[in-house]
Parts: C-alpha cells; structure tokens; sequence
C-alpha cells in the first residue's frame, strides 16, 4: 500500500537517547506526528498516558493481539510494547508524516507492511556513557538497568540493517543529523511520486 505519507522508524538501546531526540525533532517539526505506542510496563515518574505510552493491563494486550490491532509488537527487556494500527495508518495515509519510537525487532516488522519506511539506529558514544545515561536519568532500578545493558550488545549488533545511523554524542549534532534525514527522505520521496504521476500520466493509467 501507497501512502502519501512518511514514516520514520527510530531504534535504540535503552539510554542512547531517543526519546530526548525524537522530543526535540517534534518540537521544531510541525509536520511530524509521534505514535504513541502501547506497553505492559509500569509508567515512570513524569510519564502520562496516552502522551508517552498507553498502559496496557496484560489482558487488554492480549485482547489488541487477537483482535490484529498491532502493526507490530515484541517482547522487550521483559514486557510487551506494540504500534497500534491506528496510531500510524490514518495519519500517513491523510499525508501527515509518522515516527516511531520502537525496538529492532519492531523496525523489521514495520518494514515488510510499509516498504517505503526509513530506519534509523541511535548509537552511544561508548558502553560507559550508556551506562553513566541510564544512572543520570534514575528512572529505572539497578536490576532494570542491568538487564537493559546487557540487551544492548544484542540490539546493537542490528545496526547495520538500519538505513542510517547516528552516534548521540553531542546531542545537538544527533539531532540536526536526524533532520537532515528527515528532509532528505521527504524530496526522495516527492520525487519519487512525481515521477510515478508522470509515468502514469504518459502511459494513460488512470
Ligand atoms: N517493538 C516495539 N518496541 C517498542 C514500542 N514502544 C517502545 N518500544 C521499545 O521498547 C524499549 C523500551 O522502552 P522504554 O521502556 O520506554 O525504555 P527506554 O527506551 O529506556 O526509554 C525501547 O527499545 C523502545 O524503543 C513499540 O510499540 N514496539
Ligand atoms: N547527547 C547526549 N549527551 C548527554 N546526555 C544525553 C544525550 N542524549 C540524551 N541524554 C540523556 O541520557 C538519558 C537517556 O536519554 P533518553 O532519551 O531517555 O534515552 P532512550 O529513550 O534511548 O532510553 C536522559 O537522561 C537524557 O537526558
């Protein structure tokens, strides 16, 4: 299916600093939309529902899985997140541009239901700047942060499938690199539909 609408995948291992990115992409892009995704997880501290994540009981989750309301969803440092299939296919298809905040495993799944999407890995400067994020926010528990560090070797090992990556050492320099891509994919893309309308046009294809 052929959406006017982009759609930005963002991965990372836990700390590397999505969230703060993707936050600060949204507050100087107004054609961006963020989906809001599902988790079984507990909030933490500042987190709202329905702006960060919908918390979702384990019954409700399986409920959205039988009933097919997932784009994607996966296991993740022991709880369950997932795209709800309307926190992206309305928006995209109305021409809005679409980013999400999910896993790898989630990235390769979006992947084979929208082709056109653009994957994006966030790589940490180094192993103990991750660590030293993860203690500086001091949201999440010793044990919670442990297990997090030792699925990132895991995570980021799936880099290299990404179409970009981007090593979040200085934050402002991460973030003009991901609105570089950004822009760049939205006059790939503009073309890309120009020159099917052409095409279509010469060849009388309605
Ligand atoms: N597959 C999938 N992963 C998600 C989704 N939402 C969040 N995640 C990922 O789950 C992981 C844990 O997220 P979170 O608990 O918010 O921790 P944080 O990454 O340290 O902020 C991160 O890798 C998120 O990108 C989703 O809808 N689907
Ligand atoms: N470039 C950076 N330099 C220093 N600290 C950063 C940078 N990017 C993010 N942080 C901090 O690292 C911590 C983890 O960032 P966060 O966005 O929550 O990561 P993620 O969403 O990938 O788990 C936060 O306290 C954030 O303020």
């Amino acid at each position: 299916m052929d959406y006017p609408g982009n759609l930005f995948v963002v991965a990372a291992p836990s700390g590397a600093g999505k969230s703060s990115l993707v936050k600060a992409l949204l507050e100087i892009d107004s054609q961006l939309q963020l989906s809001v995704s599902h988790t079984t997880r507990a909030p933490r501290g500042q987190e709202k529902h329905g702006r960060d994540y919908f918390f979702t009981s384990q019954p409700e989750f399986d409920a959205m899985v039988a009933g097919n309301a997932f784009v994607e969803w996966a296991h993740v440092h022991g709880q369950r997140y997932g795209t709800s299939k309307k926190a992206i296919e309305d928006r995209i298809a109305q021409g809005a541009d679409v980013i999400l905040e999910i896993d790898y495993q989630g990235a390769l799944q979006i992947t084979q239901a929208f082709a056109n999407a653009v994957l994006i890995f966030i790589l940490p400067p180094s192993w103990e700047e991750l660590r030293s994020r993860l203690e500086r926010r001091g949201e999440d528990p010793t044990d919670v942060i442990e297990m997090r560090l030792k699925n990132a070797s895991e995570e980021m090992a799936q880099a290299h499938k990404f179409d970009f990556v981007i090593i979040n050492e200085l934050f402002e320099r991460a973030v003009f690199d991901l609105k570089a891509i950004v822009h760049a994919q939205r006059l790939r893309y503009a073309a890309q539909r120009r020159t099917r309308a052409a095409t279509f046009e010469s060849l009388n294809i309605p």
